[in-house]
């Protein structure tokens, strides 16, 4: 991948398997957010190629940026706008089920601007569940969050990955939260890319 004259990465080589949870770890700037957005085709890559399997629906959670706490929609209506406009009763149980899949359901009426940083991320989490992905890249969905509400936002995509066998592909920073929840690793630095077990990521970059 090349910007201008600069190039972030080159010859990545690697293979998410199904049902795997895998951190994308790296110094700041090596290109993490640049790779999901190659992977979301957002971006087109200056060369090479990839591909999914057959049949998989990918879900995207971005970290929550500053919502105004003006912010006038509840929590179950800023879920409810990745869905049609007219909520059928199709789609308000669909959307009662990821509320509380997410553990929002008792707080729906709650707007997004009072959401507390966890319920804000788990809410973006539950929007991107609206289309029922079976694999789910989240782009530093900790990293603004206390140590409880990681812990619950980590433990809620482990459920995920178990109950609904969502892959998963989490970038972080936080090394021990993903020594903690994740199998595997992806370490993007020097504009390479190393792949291996999270147990195994110590000794071999520490
Ligand atoms: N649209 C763009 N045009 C030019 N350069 C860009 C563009 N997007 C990203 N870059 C550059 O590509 C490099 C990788 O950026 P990227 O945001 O992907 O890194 P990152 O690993 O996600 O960083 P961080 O950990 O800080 O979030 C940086 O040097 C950045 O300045």
């Amino acid at each position: 991948m090349r910007f201008d004259k600069k190039t972030v990465f080159e010859n990545l080589n690697f293979k998410l398997k199904k049902g795997s949870m895998t951190a994308l770890l790296g110094p700041n700037g090596t290109g993490k957010t640049t790779l999901i957005n190659v992977l979301m085709k957002m971006l087109v890559p200056s060369s090479g190629s990839f591909e999914f399997a057959d049949g998989v629906r990918l879900g995207y959670v971005p970290q929550f940026r500053n919502i105004d706490a003006e912010y006038p929609l509840s929590i179950a209506a800023f879920i409810g706008l990745n869905a049609p406009l007219i909520k059928t009763g199709k789609v308000k149980k669909i959307i009662k089920a990821q509320l509380q899949e997410t553990n929002l359901y008792d707080i729906r009426n709650t707007r997004m601007g009072e959401a507390s940083g966890g319920q804000k991320q788990r809410a973006y989490l539950a929007q991107a569940l609206l289309d029922s992905p079976n694999v789910i890249i989240l782009d530093e969905a900790t990293a603004s969050l206390d140590p409880v509400a990681k812990d619950e936002l980590m433990r809620l995509i482990k459920h995920l990955n178990e109950k609904h066998k969502i892959t998963v592909l989490f970038v972080t920073h936080d090394i021990p939260l993903a020594e903690k929840y994740m199998q595997d690793y992806l370490y993007l630095n020097h504009q390479k890319i190393e792949q291996g077990e999270m147990a195994n990521f110590k000794e071999a970059y520490e």
